[in-house]
């Protein structure tokens, strides 16, 4: 690490985000008029920010206003507070372009700018909230680091082309330790139905076929279909769908696997399943593997991503990252400035400029305006086009995206620090408990998901104890209109049901062993994730056919871009990678960085959009 002693304002809050290894380009944000020293280097925790100890490689410093002193050794500074923010010396303005500005830091923008990166792009990522990740970030309490989304996580194997996350990293130079998981989940289902899904694919099958011996046929090709699937995607490059030099250089290289995939692209798991399965309790059960990872039965779920997911898990496998899910977004972050590309915290985008018809910058709610060639948005396509694009009439196929999908129930999400001796020998990391009519199953609070990740890390939560990260799915209009104590009381009273139907299904003793309880309703995911009603993401309004209907990474407005779980394929820490990897793939052939075919792309992009019309 180099040393260097330099001075800065002292921002107003007294807080700013620093890092001990990277880049000196921000030194320009500061002048010499001021200088501030660092005052505490403890743990803090607040309600909404996370002090760390010492300058670890991201972490917010607090300084003092009193000593003012330069006695404190940085060498970059990557996010300010507003008042820096709109100090002149930010150097922000017309002058200086990026090729990309991201708007947002989830998985979905992150993978989007170091994808970019790494291709000779100068990206800039806008961030509205004090750390990089948004649903798959982390905050910490009282020496607990808690997964604010998934702990599931999918692609994070060393294996095969499907292991984006691990490619994501890779990209930027980062690898993480990560800690397999001898099962992806537990379910606990009405009629006392107990299944392990476990990491082996033989043992999973076996399980299954012993409580539905008759259906062990059916079994056999349903998830065979899924293996199918799999196999075809993962003997592709991934790339963007909608850049035609690759898409048909792939079907060149891969006829059969693209054909395949073209097959089942319109078509959906429940209906593949009930070619082979009659009994309605396998079918209820693959409609529960499903909704764990779409929110809706199998009917409704795409089949290229049930088998995305039946199949990864066996095949690479789940792996928790040490130190938790929050470590891969401070990765991508680190590694995207390594890459000379640039992230700042408390940005705030208001609204996205357009002129002439293209999306050329972005203003802030501090009244920045930034410019870049290309804006990529991360921000769901409701707040994207309900939120920041100050226009009139919704573009056509944005109106048919809403005409198809709507939003996702959002979760009350309750984490809990419990002590350790309340889990017997042996229990799961995740479990899905739906206790006793499967008509329950999508009905709000209906189902139970829990993940135990200490049970992979048990650094994650100070000795003796345990996380419980339990959610459910709850809608936005559930808490809304009620006076801050109602709004309180409710969040008790729904978290101490859920709290005693997991006492009573699995651990006997729950409520007194708990340390710490925190509670979080679709409210506090819409404030801090930025999500329009806190959405999970989009959920077919009928039935789909497949994935057809659903749109990819450019839009109807020139030089925007969207990227994240309101793009294909959807919902998910992998697929929203993906969206990540096809955005940046379609973003730099637009650039010049990649090869590109104008003739073809206008051709491509008018069948694409024929496509959409059937679904
Ligand atoms: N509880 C959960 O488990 C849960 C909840 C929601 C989503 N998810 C999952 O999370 C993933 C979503 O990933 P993603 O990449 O699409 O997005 P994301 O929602 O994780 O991240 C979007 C980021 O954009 C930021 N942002 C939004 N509007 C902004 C603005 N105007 N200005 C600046 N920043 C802004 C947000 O603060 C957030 O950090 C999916 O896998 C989804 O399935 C999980
Ligand atoms: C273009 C045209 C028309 C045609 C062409 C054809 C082709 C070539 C095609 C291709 C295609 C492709 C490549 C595709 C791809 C896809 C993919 C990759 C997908 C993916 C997906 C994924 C997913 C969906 C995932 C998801 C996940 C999730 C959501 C998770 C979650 C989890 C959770 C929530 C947790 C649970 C928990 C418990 C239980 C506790």
């Amino acid at each position: 690490m180099s040393t260097s002693i330099f001075e800065t304002p002292l921002p107003r809050s007294d807080l700013f985000l620093c890092s001990n290894s990277l880049v000196s380009q921000s030194f320009k944000l500061f002048d010499n008029s001021r200088s501030f020293r660092l005052k505490s280097l403890r743990p803090r925790c607040q309600k909404d920010r996370i002090l760390y100890p010492k300058p670890l490689n991201f972490g917010f410093c607090r300084v003092s206003r009193r000593k003012r002193k330069p006695n404190f050794v940085l060498n970059s500074v990557l996010s300010v507070d507003k008042e820096l923010e709109s100090d002149e010396s930010v150097g922000l303005g017309r002058s200086r372009e990026y090729d990309a500005i991201v708007i947002g830091s989830g998985i979905g923008g992150l993978v989007a700018a170091t994808q970019l990166a790494v291709k000779g792009a100068k990206v800039l990522v806008l961030e509205k909230y004090l750390i990089p990740g948004g649903s798959s970030g982390y905050y910490e309490r009282d020496g607990f680091t808690f997964d604010v989304g998934s702990s599931v996580m999918f692609g994070f194997s060393d294996k095969g082309n499907l292991n984006l996350i691990t490619q994501a990293l890779a990209a930027v130079g980062c690898k993480m330790e990560v800690i397999p998981d001898p099962s992806t989940v537990h379910f606990h289902l009405p009629s006392n139905l107990s299944v392990r899904v476990h990491r082996e694919y033989n043992e999973f099958f076996s399980e299954l076929t012993c409580k539905f011996p008759h259906e062990k046929e059916g079994i056999f090709k349903f998830y065979g279909e899924c293996w199918k699937i799999f196999n075809a995607l993962n003997s592709l490059e991934l790339k963007s769908l909608e850049e035609p030099i690759y898409l048909f250089g792939q079907f060149f290289k891969k006829p059969m696997e693209c054909l395949t995939l073209a097959y089942y692209l319109p078509q959906n798991a429940g209906d593949i399943a009930r070619k082979f399965i009659k009994d309605p309790e396998v079918l209820s059960f693959i409609d529960a593997e499903c909704f764990i990872v779409s929110t809706v039965n199998a009917l409704k779920t795409p089949m290229i991503n049930a088998s995305m997911v039946l199949c990864d898990r066996h095949y690479g496998g789940i792996n928790y990252p040490v130190g938790g899910v929050g470590g891969i977004a401070k990765s991508l972050a680190k590694g995207l400035v390594d890459q000379g590309s640039e992230i700042q915290y408390k940005a705030n985008v208001k609204s996205i400029i357009v002129e002439n018809g293209k999306a050329v910058g972005v203003r802030l709610a501090n009244g920045n305006e930034i410019f870049a060639k290309n804006i990529i948005s991360n921000a769901t396509r409701w707040d994207t086009f309900g939120k920041l694009l100050k226009q009139d009439e919704l573009p056509k196929e944005e109106e048919n995206f809403q005409k198809l999908y709507i939003k996702a129930p959002s979760f009350l999400s309750i984490h809990l620090g419990v002590k350790s001796d309340v889990l017997p020998p042996d229990t799961d990391c995740h479990h899905f408990v739906l206790e006793d009519d499967w008509s329950n199953l999508e009905v709000p609070y209906g189902s139970i998901f829990l993940s135990i990740p200490t049970v992979l890390d048990s650094s994650l939560a100070p000795e003796g104890n345990h996380i419980l990260h339990i959610f459910t799915t709850s809608s936005i209009e559930d808490w809304q209109g009620m006076s801050q104590k109602d709004y309180e009381k409710k969040k008790e009273l729904v978290a101490d049901e859920i709290i005693s139907r997991l006492e009573k299904k699995l651990f006997p003793g729950l409520r007194s062993s708990i340390v710490l309880k925190e509670v979080g309703t679709p409210k506090t995911h819409r404030r801090y994730l930025a999500r329009d009603s806190g959405t999970y993401g989009p959920m077919p309004q009928g039935t789909p056919k497949g994935l057809l209907g659903m749109p990819f990474n450019t839009t109807a407005i020139d030089g925007l871009y969207c990227v994240g779980d309101s793009c294909f394929p959807g919902q998910g820490v992998i697929a929203v990678a993906f969206s990540g990897v096809m955005c940046a793939h379609r973003v730099a052939a637009d650039l010049g960085l990649e090869q590109k075919s104008p003739i073809l792309d206008a051709a491509l992009l008018r069948l694409l959009g024929w496509f959409r019309t059937l679904a």
